[in-house]
């Protein structure tokens, strides 16, 4: 027999009765303005964070083939790390490559305006910062994260390679991560390429003659990071990976379409 109560419907929900509530699910949340507090809480901040990855991945997830270009803040255009970067960033960008970079100023920027320029797309995920800074003007899709460790896992995520021009401590940081994520297997997709070998030599030496020699790195670590001058040679060593990742992939059945990969990355390749 049916049931000639009154009936309310809740989301998935349904009240017959004395069970319907005295008010609706909306007029609870439009009309209560209780203590504010909560919001600065754990319980609140991880849907916070939650909701960070939700943007990242939403934004991200449909980029191509990218590459994060990470490098001082404070350089300055037209300097030559300025403008080498700049050239990485066109370079990659006309291999096909999207890039993407932490969206501020100095090396960031100018790998962001090399790649615009050259008609690629250019992504800069920021940081907010303790002091007003806005994303550079060279990027064509840009996201500003709060927390560094969810943004960090867009770079890692969404890259193919990192490319680490000098820098202070943000860059080493970004550095230290990559080479750790790799050297721990966590990530075996790509290359670090550093970028400078004047800049770099000093942190090279030490880490054969200390790290190495006193044994807290293994023998063939120090080959997980390559080291260039040349914008070229950059592009070069990230499509060789690429192609050899691909093959990997595909020999190994892992992915259904990675036929369709393997052909575009062997096809910048031969560009
Ligand atoms: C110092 C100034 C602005 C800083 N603004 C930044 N915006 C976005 N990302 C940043 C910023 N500062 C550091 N980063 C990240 O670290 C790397 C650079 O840090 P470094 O210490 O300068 O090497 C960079 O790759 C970013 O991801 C005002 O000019």
């Amino acid at each position: 027999m049916k049931d000639s109560r009154k009936t309310r419907s809740a989301g998935p929900l349904t009240y017959r009765g004395d069970a319907i509530p005295a008010t609706t699910t909306d007029q609870r949340l439009l009309e209560s303005r209780g203590p504010a507090d909560w919001v600065h809480t754990d319980p609140w901040r991880v849907l916070r964070i939650q909701s960070e990855f939700v943007e990242g991945f939403g934004l991200l997830s449909e980029v191509g083939h990218a590459v994060s270009v990470f490098g001082s803040a404070r350089s300055k255009p037209g300097t030559p790390h300025y403008e080498l970067s700049q050239e990485i960033g066109g370079k990659l960008a006309t291999s096909g490559y999207t890039v993407i970079t932490g969206g501020g100023p100095g090396l960031m920027e100018a790998a962001n305006r090399g790649a615009q320029e050259a008609g690629g797309t250019s992504i800069g995920l920021g940081i907010e910062l303790p002091f007003e800074q806005s994303l550079n003007d060279h990027i064509d899709i840009g996201v500003t994260f709060r927390y560094f460790f969810v943004r960090k896992t867009m770079f890692v995520k969404y890259s193919q390679a990192f490319v680490v021009l000098p820098g202070g401590f943000g860059t080493m940081d970004e550095l230290f991560e990559a080479i750790t994520l790799v050297q721990t297997g966590k990530v075996t997709r790509f290359p670090v390429v550093l970028v400078g070998s004047r800049f770099w030599k000093g942190l090279r030496d030490w880490i054969r003659d200390s790290l190495l020699e006193e044994g807290t790195i293994s023998p063939d670590d120090p080959d997980l990071m390559h080291l260039t001058d040349d914008a070229d040679e950059v592009v070069d060593i990230i499509r060789k990976s690429h192609v050899d990742l691909a093959r990997r992939e595909f020999e190994a059945g892992r992915v259904a379409d990675e036929a369709a990969d393997l052909q575009a990355a062997e096809r910048a390749s031969d560009s």
